[in-house]
């Protein structure tokens, strides 16, 4: 288990405080699970598990990793990190280039002083759980970024650690490789039972390799739960956008009717379930769906109920959907049909559509979802 208590850590500049790069922040990995620390560029994951590592410093707060304290700034305790017994990866392999596969993986047990009977033991499983054994001899230079990057996993899980942290450990891969490397390690995860903290800022990795995944922005935690929750039900705007592509229309309320909240747009009227801050008087809401949760609909149903009538402004052919722009009034929509289903859809058409999972927030909401929409689009793979 990984307990993070209320952590704070700001890096001082030039005898100024610099605002906190994580700000009081609190979570959990429970043993045997896979927490991941998502987040845009700089929000602060990376501080976060080099505190747990002990490679940084906090300012204050605790951290637990299973029965031990190993930092604590109230009782002024900080356990070096080679005391820690954690492994971990980092993006950079940082792997020996004058050494063997073998010596490299090696190396934290020689470190340890492990009896060398023990040693090449404990390798020859760390190399076979990541599929190396047949390259144990070769120098690690001369092996691809994948094999690299396994290497580091080897020598990050030879000593047993109850822990593993990684940072962006798939991100110097390409995409076939990182998407087979993810899928490698939850199955190592699973076998071992490792207790796992993931940093990264793709949102595909986060929620494939999860249990929990933590959503941060500018040192807080936005919102944390499994994968789903957060996809499906998120509480916070930013979050919704964040996790998937998105749309969002500012709407009158036309009131709540018990369980629904009725809303009105210049692409049609909507009832949608009423979200739990609702407090039952009218005001502007802001209505949103994902641009795949829509299903096309027949011109005999325009005018109903949670249907959406626009004029497609632009329809772009991406192999597995079509991407169609539409506008009504002042808002617009960009949402991804099946290609077979809207083969007939065309610049000037009218088009009808169903949102099929819609959600409610604030008016506000739009800050907060073009705050995401712009922290997801600055990252390297990003949409
Ligand atoms: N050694 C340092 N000295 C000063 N500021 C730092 C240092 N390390 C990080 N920061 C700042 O702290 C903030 C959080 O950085 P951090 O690396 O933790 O974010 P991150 O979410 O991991 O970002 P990335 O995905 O780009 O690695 C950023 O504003 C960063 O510029």
């Amino acid at each position: 288990m990984i307990e993070v208590e209320k952590l704070v850590k700001s890096y001082g500049t030039a005898g100024r405080r610099a605002s906190a790069a994580v700000d009081d922040i609190s979570f959990t990995v429970p043993a045997g699970e896979v927490v991941t620390l998502l987040g845009a560029s700089g929000c602060g994951k990376t501080t976060t598990l080099r505190c747990v590592a002990g490679l940084v410093s906090p300012d204050s707060g605790r951290i637990q990793l299973g029965e031990r304290v190993v930092y604590d700034s109230a009782r002024r305790l900080n356990v070096s990190p080679d005391k820690r017994d954690l492994g971990m990866v980092f993006q950079s392999y940082a792997i020996w280039p004058h050494m063997t596969v073998k010596e490299n993986v090696a190396f934290p047990l020689r470190c340890r002083s492990v009896a060398r009977a023990a040693i090449e033991k404990k390798v020859t499983t760390a190399l076979e759980l990541v599929g190396l054994a047949h390259l144990a001899d070769r120098l690690a230079p001369n092996l691809s970024g994948g094999q690299q990057q396994r290497v580091a996993l080897a020598r990050a899980i030879v000593a047993e650690p109850d822990v593993l942290l990684l940072d962006e450990p798939l991100s110097n891969l390409d995409a076939k490789l990182r998407d087979d490397m993810r899928g490698e390690l939850r199955g190592l995860q699973r076998r071992l039972g490792l207790t796992m903290c993931f940093v990264t800022h793709d949102q595909t990795e986060a929620m494939g390799l999860a249990d929990t995944v933590v959503l941060m922005r500018d040192g807080r935690i936005v919102e944390s739960g499994s994968p789903r929750q957060l996809y499906e039900a998120p509480r916070d705007p930013y979050t919704a956008s964040f996790l998937g592509s998105s749309n969002l229309w500012l709407s009158a309320s036309l009131g709540a009717d018990g369980e629904k909240v009725r809303l009105r747009n210049d692409f049609g009227t909507f009832e949608v379930d009423r979200p739990q801050w609702w407090t039952g008087e009218r005001r502007a809401a802001a209505f949103f769906f994902r641009r795949h949760n829509v299903r096309l609909v027949e011109p005999t149903a325009a005018g109903g109920p949670n249907i959406a009538t626009g004029r497609v402004t632009e329809a772009v052919f991406l192999g597995e959907t079509l991407h169609v722009s539409a506008a009504a009034g002042e808002l617009t929509a960009t949402v991804a049909l099946d290609p077979w289903d809207a083969s007939k859809v065309t610049v000037g058409d009218e088009i009808h559509f169903a949102p099929t999972h819609p959600l409610v927030f604030p008016a506000g909401a739009e800050r907060d979802v073009e705050a995401a929409e712009q922290d997801v689009a600055a990252e390297p793979s990003g949409r």
